[in-house]
């Protein structure tokens, strides 16, 4: 069983790289579906849910040519199927956007439901309401989301909830519907911004993302492309974070800044120190951490993907603090495993009032999820003594290198696959 053994106490030193935004190029990487012509992407993250995408576009016959780690040549000429139903798809959430790619530029899709992160109910109703109101059928039988339409018109679009997903998804099949689509109540995440962007660049007419008015004039045709992928703000900011926790000291480089103030932020709130520059942000921690509130809302707002690595750090920050996880109804299944590690966290519905405490312990942990995996990381890296954690493969979802990445910066970490390896580690630390 693969699992990272981790000993404790190190204070995180130094620079490290932030690779291309996971939920970007999850979508991105459909969209290059929409086009017969080649488009290149740079900065693709190599992580678990890109190769299951690639995957999947290869499973309909789209060619796929990695030029390099990060560099993918996509050609969608040949595309067999409308079909996406690998099993890989089926583990990841992204796997929605073959709906909005695939129904947009050949107006029929069937795609396997969405999986991912287990951490709430999570429907689709607001991508279904959107692709109705461009005119498409939208049913669900065996497992499959099945969408057609004989055209797709343009539609003013209110979504009920600011939803990334379905903010996306309705922006790619309206790139290419007759007339204009206004989506209100749009999602501004930077990788929404990406994704327009992208489109842009292949030829779609689309205005307004970053802001929660979208409006996309369909073309007839999109284009071939070179594109590269924006930053990962929370690869960025869980290093940020590690670096808090560890008393660190740790540049993160190749990041936009502004993605990350929320982040930057409550860092300061809660005691370290943050400096900016163009493409790089130092986090300092040098005076005890102490605590404050939060609550998890859609950008420019505090991300419900820093939710569990914030926690962890108030847990060891003087005094009490709170934080109110307003997206999802199901993202502190971890608390069970900080309390294992010494934390003292009450949940109580959708908020954890936590009492800081001074140190915390090497435990046997479970990574739930991703990013509650990689804050249980950042916890044993903060704590006295060696911990171990399984269930790696959700960590590897949106981390690349994540165990090599920390150890460049100090951190007595090792990913362990035999007991044999785990004792030679224990050794090894002394
Ligand atoms: C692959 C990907 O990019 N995943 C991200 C995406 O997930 P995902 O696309 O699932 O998240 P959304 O932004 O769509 O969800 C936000 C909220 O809207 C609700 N909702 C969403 C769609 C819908 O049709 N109906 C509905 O009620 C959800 O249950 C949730 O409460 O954005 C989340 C919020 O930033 C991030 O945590 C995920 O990392
Ligand atoms: C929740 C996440 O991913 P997904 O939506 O792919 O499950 C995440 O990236 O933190």
């Amino acid at each position: 069983m693969e699992q990272y053994a981790i000993k404790g106490g190190n204070p995180l030193v130094g620079e490290v790289e932030i690779g291309g935004a996971k939920n970007a190029a999850l979508a991105i990487l459909a969209a290059a579906a929409m086009t017969e012509e080649t488009v290149v992407i740079e900065n693709v993250p190599d992580l678990r849910d890109t190769a299951a995408m690639l995957e999947a576009m290869e499973s309909i016959g789209i060619r796929i040519e990695k030029l390099d780690r990060h560099t993918v040549k996509i050609n969608a000429g040949m595309i067999e199927s409308l079909v996406v139903e690998d099993d890989s798809i089926k583990k990841i959430r992204a796997s929605y956007y073959f709906l909005g790619a695939l129904l947009g530029k050949f107006k029929k899709a069937e795609v396997a439901l969405p999986g991912g992160c287990n951490i709430g109910l999570r429907p689709i109703d607001q991508h279904i309401k959107g692709f109705r109101a461009l005119g498409a059928d939208v049913r669900i039988e065996r497992g499959l989301v099945i969408t057609e339409a004989d055209r797709l018109v343009g539609s003013h679009i209110y979504l009920d909830v600011v939803t990334v997903g379905a903010t996306i998804n309705i922006m790619m099949a309206a790139a290419m519907a007759e007339g204009q689509t206004i989506i209100e109540n749009a999602a501004k995440e930077p990788h929404v911004v990406d994704v327009a962007n992208f489109l842009n660049s292949m030829g779609a007419s689309i205005k307004g993302a970053g802001t929660d008015v979208i409006r996309i004039k369909g073309v007839k045709a999109l284009h071939g492309t070179e594109y590269a992928i924006i930053p990962d703000q929370i690869e960025a900011g869980t290093f940020m974070f590690a670096a808090a926790v560890t008393r660190g000291d740790v540049t993160v480089k190749n990041v936009i800044p502004k993605h990350l103030e929320s982040i930057s932020a409550k860092l300061i709130e809660i005691g370290c120190e943050v400096e900016e520059s163009d493409d790089a942000v130092r986090v300092v921690a040098s005076k005890p951490l102490t605590h404050t509130h939060v609550k998890t809302l859609p950008y420019p707002g505090f991300p419900t993907d820093m939710q569990p690595q914030i926690t962890m750090a108030l847990g060891l920050s003087k005094g009490t603090s709170i934080v109110t996880e307003s997206i999802f109804e199901n993202r502190f299944k971890y608390v069970d495993e900080l309390t294992r590690m010494g934390a003292n966290i009450k949940v109580e519905s959708n908020t954890a009032i936590i009492d800081g405490v001074q140190k915390y312990t090497g435990a046997s942990l479970t990574a739930p999820d991703l990013r509650a995996g990689a804050a249980l990381v950042t916890a044993a890296l903060a704590a006295e003594g060696v911990s171990t954690i399984d269930d790696i493969k959700f960590i590897e979802r949106g981390y690349e290198d994540f165990p090599e990445k920390l150890q460049s910066l100090g951190a007595q970490i090792e990913k362990v696959v035999t007991e044999r390896e785990l004792q030679k580690f224990r050794l090894k630390i002394g």
